[in-house]
């Protein structure tokens, strides 16, 4: 139990909201714009992480069998963009308990922030369609500032706009990136097992905590005590 968390900063995607599947609709639906190879709803799962490009990038390259060319990436972003933006909530779920969970630690006074790697344009709007975005005082995506997660920058950046100290700070996510932003910021972290992270196990990049569910981060911070 942390008695000095004061702050939370959550990852989205594989920790609020099982976006999968609809990245996997529009990454599929690019491919097939390109002429390219189609790919399955669980490659997406191990190409999500840092950011639309990436994910392109790696469908792409796994596509043509090599490294795609920046050209190349830069010319398919827009379609990908446009076949998200049509397919933003229609196959995805918000996780068991999230609402009532964010509900309990809001509350209690906790101030809750979202730190995501997915482009902000798509950040709010999906906040807003599954009713937490009330929840949430500080959104950062991926394109926000300079650099995203594993960089600790967004963090560093939600420690100095509400002036706390690192101790007071928690990362909630299911990536090896929120768990090595936290690490670099110098804040505690909890890895959660059910989201994406790359096939491998969130126990393996360190977390403070592990849980398996998103309600079990409620026997971690002590909301009886704001
Ligand atoms: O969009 C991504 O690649 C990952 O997003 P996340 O940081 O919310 O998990
Ligand atoms: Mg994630």
């Amino acid at each position: 139990m942390w008695d000095q968390i004061k702050a939370i900063a959550f990852d989205l995607d594989g920790t609020l909201i099982d976006s999968v599947p609809d990245l996997a609709v529009a990454t599929q639906a690019t491919l097939a714009e390109l002429g390219l190879s189609s790919c399955t709803e669980a490659q997406v799962r191990t190409w999500v992480g840092n950011g639309a490009e990436m994910l392109m990038r790696r469908a792409m390259t796994h596509a043509l069998g090599l490294d795609v060319e920046q050209t190349a990436l830069d010319a398919a972003m827009p379609t990908f963009m446009h076949h998200y933006q049509e397919n933003l909530e229609k196959h995805s779920v918000l996780y068991a308990d999230v609402h009532s969970v964010l509900q309990t630690l809001f509350d209690a006074g906790y101030k809750l922030a979202v730190v995501t790697n997915k482009p902000y344009r798509f950040t709010l709007p999906l906040l807003n369609a599954f009713g937490i975005n009330d929840f949430f005082s500080l959104v950062l995506g991926g394109d926000t500032l300079a650099k995203m997660k594993p960089d600790p920058l967004p963090l560093q950046h939600v420690l100095r706009e509400w002036q706390l100290e690192k101790s007071q700070l928690l990362m909630v996510g299911d990536s090896r990136n929120d768990i090595l932003a936290a690490k670099a910021a110098g804040i505690a972290s909890i890895g959660l097992t059910y989201g994406y992270n790359y096939g491998e196990d969130i126990g393996l990049s360190g977390p403070d905590a592990v849980c398996e569910q998103f309600s079990d981060i409620l026997n971690w911070v002590n909301p009886a005590k704001q």
